[in-house]
């Protein structure tokens, strides 16, 4: 009984030093921002980790290392400059990117390294991933605009006009992918509702060759039910929104009609234009007689 004790003596010891150190970890408050890397957080517990995050967040710094991971918190608003093609250019001609600021381009410029450095080049994988808001489609974004900017800046022996092909494909995916499999939900505006694998392949001059993306998880019964004040995917409301008279006329829609699979329509959003998804499909090759094959599902 006497040994209990004493073990629960000790254990209550541990507790109270290890909460004092919580507490003289976070009264230095002035300094909570300095921590650019978690793993320097000491002692690492649920609250200092969150109490770093939020003192960054609130002086502007949204990206943080945790070891070989990033964290990035959305500033849910554009944040001029940081993802400027001068801050691209910055961390691709860094020394070491990994000595600068934490951000996604360091993460994307060490990856782009890691392949360039080997002699057997060896794929590289970049996991994206966070709840719905948090930021996953933003920073895909981010990474394929760096490789598109970066993996296409010395002229390529194959001719310029080929990369730059390949390098607007790939930004002009993403329009295509969200209208077809994102949608405004109660969380997110533009929410995915598909996981995807994108892989965007090098040539031995580290430069754009081809790219493809894979999706999977398309949640397909968003088609005939939303949720309330959710709504159906994008593409439904760009071609309601934005289709001529002739198309309205050979596509079966006409003008203020009331659909079911079209709730909240009154609300516009950003993504709720077609010209953009049009002209990113035209890009990608698909020509004017297969967009219209796709667009004139019977609608009732
Ligand atoms: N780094 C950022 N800078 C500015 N705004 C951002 C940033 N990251 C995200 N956002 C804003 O937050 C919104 C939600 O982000 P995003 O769509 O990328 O989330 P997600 O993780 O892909 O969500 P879901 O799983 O629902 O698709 C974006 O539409 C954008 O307005």
């Amino acid at each position: 009984e006497n040994g209990q004790k004493e073990d629960s003596i000790i254990q209550n010891d541990l507790s109270e030093s290890f909460e004092e150190e919580v507490r003289a970890f976070l009264s230095d408050e002035e300094k909570l921002h300095l921590f650019d890397d978690l793993t320097k957080v000491n002692p690492v517990t649920t609250t200092t980790v969150l109490k770093c995050l939020q003192a960054r967040y609130t002086v502007n710094l949204f990206y943080t290392n945790a070891g070989c991971s990033l964290v990035a918190l959305n500033p849910f608003q554009p944040i001029s400059c940081l993802y400027s093609p001068e801050l691209m250019r910055e961390y691709h001609v860094a020394l070491r990117p990994q000595d600068l600021k934490p951000h996604i381009f360091a993460v994307a410029e060490q990856t782009y390294r890691n392949v360039q450095s080997q002699l057997d080049p060896v794929n590289q994988s970049i996991i994206v991933s966070g709840e719905s808001g948090a930021g996953k489609t933003w920073t895909s974004r981010c990474l394929m605009k760096f490789y598109a900017s970066v993996a296409a800046s010395v002229i390529s022996p194959k001719g310029n006009e080929t990369v730059e092909r390949i390098e607007k494909r790939v930004l002009d995916s993403n329009p295509v992918m969200e209208a077809f499999g994102n949608a405004c939900t109660l969380r997110n505006n533009n929410s995915s509702r598909f996981g995807k694998y994108i892989q965007l392949q090098l040539d031995r001059f580290h430069h754009l060759s081809s790219a493809s993306i894979q999706t999977f998880l398309l949640e397909k019964t968003r088609v005939a039910y939303q949720a309330p004040n959710e709504r159906n995917f994008h593409i439904f409301y760009q071609i309601t929104k934005g289709a001529t008279a002739e198309e309205r006329l050979e596509w079966n829609l006409p003008e203020g009609a009331d659909y079911r699979w079209l709730p909240n329509s009154e609300r516009n959003l950003d993504e709720d234009c077609f010209e953009v998804t049009r002209d990113a499909m035209f890009h990608l090759g698909i020509d004017c007689s297969t967009q219209n094959n796709i667009f004139k599902v019977r609608y009732k």
